[in-house]
């Protein structure tokens, strides 16, 4: 009986190579090149229409591309129907059939592939263990709540054994609280039963507390890919670091390159020194630049051999709790966000100078556009 268990999933190494798709003279996908390591919990993140639904669909064999190839462990699957592909998908609208059970519900693939009913029922009792659904098969689907439903999708994914998950916005229906708990669950399974997973998203907090890696998707290419810290930290652009989390930008001039990999970057209000987002630009002297600098990398005080100050006055003050969210408005420059943790008591907008700074690793310095 063991043959039948959920533990045989065999993962999948996917090669994406030069796709393009076009849907009349519209191009959708670009010239797309992307590697998936066998086990990955992958991630496609980008604005609306930007073309994740679309790569996810050629994935799943559901769109043929213009041109290019998909190899799942050197294998080309690109004209590959869709059932001959052994992944299992999982959408934001659970695609649950309302007129059968939960257990029904999940069976539904198995029993396409004319499988066994003893083999079925063993099968569909393991998925229902592993999403943490036991003792709820014969419930109708209207009994259970948005995050039950969407365990029931992914139970359904899982019991066909995929060699890899493709899921799409599965949990952009579910509230805050339920999202989150969905979070770490959909992680455990995948990296409990070690699958190649890819996940289309535009949440980036879904994307930076999930993935293993990720990709930047912007106007139908490959931005940027990385680990979700790399990505953070070295943004390739200005899309990229207003798309993966807050940032502000402050144009300036290239002085020199100073010790350490820093360079001193002339700015409207002070000289900063800042390093370099990819270590592929060499900027010149009187090169223009953006500084790209996270709320959170700015902090309130005055340090004399801090080489970065920021004086200016708060305009604006939003507290959240466990932080609180600044504006603050530079003399001679530009207005920059400050966030601090655990404020108290919580600085309220006023003419009264105040001083931020920020160390030289955490101002980043992009080409200039
Ligand atoms: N079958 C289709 N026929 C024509 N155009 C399509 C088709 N499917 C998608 N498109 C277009 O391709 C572009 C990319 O769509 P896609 O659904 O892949 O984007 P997305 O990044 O997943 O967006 P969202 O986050 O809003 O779901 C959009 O402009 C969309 O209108």
């Amino acid at each position: 009986m063991q043959c039948f268990g959920l533990e045989l999933f065999s993962m999948v190494h996917i090669s994406i190579r030069d796709l393009t798709k076009r849907f009349g003279n519209q191009t959708v996908l670009d010239r797309v090149s992307l590697d998936i390591g066998e086990g990955e919990l992958f991630f496609l993140l980008g604005p609306s229409g930007c073309g994740k639904t679309t790569l996810l669909r050629h994935l799943a064999g559901f769109y043929q591309p213009n041109e290019g190839q998909i190899l799942f462990d050197g294998d080309d699957v690109t004209r590959l129907p869709a059932h001959k592909r052994g992944t299992g998908m999982m959408f934001q609208s659970y695609a649950l059939w309302p007129h059968l059970n939960v257990a029904q519900n999940i069976a539904f693939g198995l029993e396409e592939r004319n499988r066994p009913r003893p083999e079925i029922e063993h099968r569909v009792a393991e998925a229902l263990e592993v999403v943490k659904l036991d003792g709820l098969g014969t419930r109708k689907i209207a009994q259970l709540s948005g995050g039950q439903q969407q365990r029931v999708a992914l139970a359904r994914a899982l019991v066909v054994r995929p060699r890899c998950l493709l899921l799409d916005e599965p949990l952009s229906n579910l509230d805050a609280k339920l999202r989150h708990e969905m979070r770490s669950e959909i992680r455990r399974i995948c990296k409990e039963f070690g699958l190649t997973a890819i996940y289309v998203t535009h949440d980036r907090d879904e994307a930076l507390s999930m993935a293993d890696r990720l990709a930047i998707m912007d106007v139908g290419r490959v931005v940027q890919s990385g680990t979700p810290e790399e990505v953070y930290r070295n943004p390739a652009s200005r899309m990229v670091a207003e798309f993966i989390g807050e940032s502000c930008f402050i144009p300036g001039t290239v002085q020199a390159h100073a010790a350490d990999g820093l360079y001193e970057v002339q700015t409207s209000f002070a000289t900063l020194r800042a390093r370099l987002s990819s270590p592929d630009w060499q900027p010149l002297h009187g090169e223009k630049t953006l500084l790209s600098i996270r709320p959170e990398a700015l902090t309130f005080g005055h340090l004399l051999n801090s080489p970065n100050h920021f004086p200016g006055h708060i305009v604006d003050t939003t507290y959240l709790g466990s932080t609180a969210q600044y504006k603050l408005r530079i003399q001679n420059g530009p207005e920059i966000m400050v966030s601090e943790v655990n404020p108290s008591p919580v600085r309220q907008p006023s003419d009264i100078p105040v001083r931020a700074m920020a160390m030289p690793q955490d101002i980043v310095m992009l080409r200039g556009e």
